[in-house]
């Protein structure tokens, strides 16, 4: 028997040899009929060993612990980002200095410095609200500029159903192949180096990044390795002390929309929040930001941009994007298109596709390819509508004060003129889930009633599991397993909505989803709303029961 190390043609010398043994076998002249049927047996053995062996090496991964499911374990069991937030909460200290240090650091042990970073051609977007969808929006611009740029990298927070989606290529996840080469591959040079302990005391040997930081660096070596032309990054948390924060010379900067959230890391004020988010700003990069933002915040902004030597410059809505359909619905995503429609000029210009920058001023011509891009985004979970039997979903992870009232708006103007049944599907286990509820009602009243309101737990499944990929919940288990937050918003439901819609509470998604089933035979509107948990756990739940 060969006994070559596996690959592909040590497989067929092997194979090879082996069947020259069967037909050279002594037993053929002297027992013919034992050898037919000694040679039938040992064929049948060979064959299935070549085939098992050609398994291995066409899924190296499988075999030695390597998988994609390995991938997500290793990472969920690092730091979460909701540990984090405690770690914060209980020590006060919200500046957490060491970030970037640390991520410097992190990075020259997987082999990079942040020049390397530089080479990506990087569009850098912050906000609290919108910046996944502005993310998208200019990844899928871009991506009509496919020639010139074949490429292009979009990493985005968080997910929804699969942690790849944080990592894109081309506007789609990365494979669970891909993503579990890579993983492996800046896990393992974590493991084989080391850093100095004087100088990083938290990077004790065999210690690794928190889970948002190990994706990041994941994120950049899956971009350089796929030799990605530009990529567009979502800010984490901020921007002065996110992670991403790391890349040096961004080509351009974006900020969407601010509004009061993560105030534990980010300080309880517009002005504070600014702060942070200007903290992307770098010099020789120019920054864009939408129209209409709250004054204290935007005065902020313009300090932090002249403080970092570049422009702020404020984007109105673009007339001609009026009366264009855009890949995520909802009036809002307007300023957001018109966003990333700078955004993206910024890059085509310095990579000489386009020879002249947009202009930013309502009446500007943009050209028919950014138009299309704009229309064929795809951006998951958010202002959704998903038919499935006699049923219309309407889902939304919205779940802070602004984009719940623009989610309910949206809702309420799309079933206005619907007879249907109403549902509501509520999540939201850690903020202030009855003052979200209140900004529901009051956005869709007096105009839409609901026939059955259900307040649900963002656990997976009935089983009480999450789905893998959604482990990583900012949950505290002991609050989902009484029911505590759900209870509670079925009383201040009550207090609040004069029709009185039923109530329900559920323990899990998949088990509001066979609630829903059961509640009506004529078709119903259901608006799921409050958490992206919520959501992505709902589509994982649809899966399954498209896949049975
Ligand atoms: N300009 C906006 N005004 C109000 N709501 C918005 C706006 N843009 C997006 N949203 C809402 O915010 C939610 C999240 O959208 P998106 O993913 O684009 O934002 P994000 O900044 O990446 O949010 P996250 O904090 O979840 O990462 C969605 O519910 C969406 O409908
Ligand atoms: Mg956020
Ligand atoms: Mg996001």
């Amino acid at each position: 028997m060969h006994k070559g190390k596996k690959n592909y043609p040590n497989l067929i010398t092997s194979f090879r040899m082996n069947l020259k043994k069967i037909i050279l076998n002594h037993d053929r002249f002297s027992h013919p009929e034992r050898w037919k049927t000694n040679a039938l047996l040992r064929f049948t053995f060979v064959y299935i060993k070549f085939l098992f062996d050609l398994m291995i090496i066409k899924n190296p991964l499988r075999m030695v612990g390597k998988t994609y499911r390995d991938a997500v374990t290793a990472l969920n069991s690092l730091q979460s980002n909701y540990a984090n937030i405690m770690a914060i909460r209980q020590t006060g200290d919200r500046k957490n200095t060491m970030t970037l240090l640390e991520m410097h650091e992190w990075s020259r042990r997987i082999g990079y410095s942040a020049s390397d970073f530089n080479k990506l051609n990087i569009v850098h977007i912050t906000g609290t609200k919108g910046k996944g969808s502005t993310a998208a929006f200019t990844s899928s611009i871009l991506g009509q500029y496919k020639e010139q740029l074949p490429r292009i990298g979009l990493y985005t927070s968080p997910h929804l159903k699969s942690v790849r989606e944080r990592i894109r290529i081309n506007g789609e996840p990365i494979s669970e192949e891909k993503f579990a080469k890579y993983f492996f591959e800046v896990w393992d040079r974590l493991d084989s180096t080391t850093s100095s302990l004087d100088k990083f005391p938290h990077m004790i040997p065999g210690s690794k990044p928190g889970y948002f930081k190990f994706l990041t660096l994941l994120s950049f070596h899956t971009f350089i390795q796929e030799d990605c032309k530009s990529c567009v990054y979502e800010v984490g948390v901020g921007g002065e002390l996110d992670s991403t924060n790391i890349i040096e010379k961004p080509i351009v900067c974006g900020v969407t929309l601010l509004g009061i959230d993560h105030t534990f890391m980010l300080g309880d004020t517009i002005e504070e929040i600014a702060w942070n988010k200007g903290g992307i700003f770098k010099s020789g990069a120019p920054a864009f930001t939408v129209e209409k933002q709250p004054p204290q915040g935007l005065t902020i902004l313009k300090e932090r941009a002249e403080e970092r030597k570049t422009t702020l410059t404020e984007v109105p809505p673009f007339k001609q994007l009026e009366n264009v359909k855009l890949g995520i619905a909802g009036e809002f995503q307007k300023s957001n298109a018109s966003l990333a429609v700078m955004l993206a000029s910024e890059i085509l210009h310095t990579s000489n596709i386009l020879e002249e920058k947009i202009k930013c001023s309502s009446n500007a011509s943009i050209p028919e390819k950014f138009i299309i891009g704009l229309q064929n985004t795809k951006w998951e979970g958010r202002c959704q509508v998903l038919e499935k039997g006699k049923n219309v979903w309407y889902i939304d992870g919205a779940h802070t004060k602004d984009s719940m009232v623009a989610a309910s708006t949206w809702f309420r103007d799309t079933v206005r003129l619907s007879k249907r049944k109403k549902i509501l599907l509520f999540n939201q286990q850690s903020r202030d889930a009855n003052a979200l509820v209140n900004n529901l009602y009051s956005s869709v009243s007096p105009e839409i009633t609901f026939d059955d309101v259900i307040f649900t737990t963002n656990v997976t499944w009935k089983s009480g599991s999450y789905s893998a990929d959604l482990v990583s919940m900012n949950t505290s288990q002991e609050d989902v397993e009484k029911l505590k937050v759900q209870e509670s918003l079925v009383k201040n439901w009550n207090k609040i909505d004069d029709n009185r819609a039923k109530t329900h509470v559920t323990a899990s998604i998949e088990e509001a989803n066979e609630l829903i089933e059961t509640l009506y035979d004529e078709p119903a509107d259901i608006f799921v709303t409050g958490s992206l948990h919520l959501v992505g756990g709902l589509l994982v739940v649809f899966d399954r029961i498209d896949v049975k």
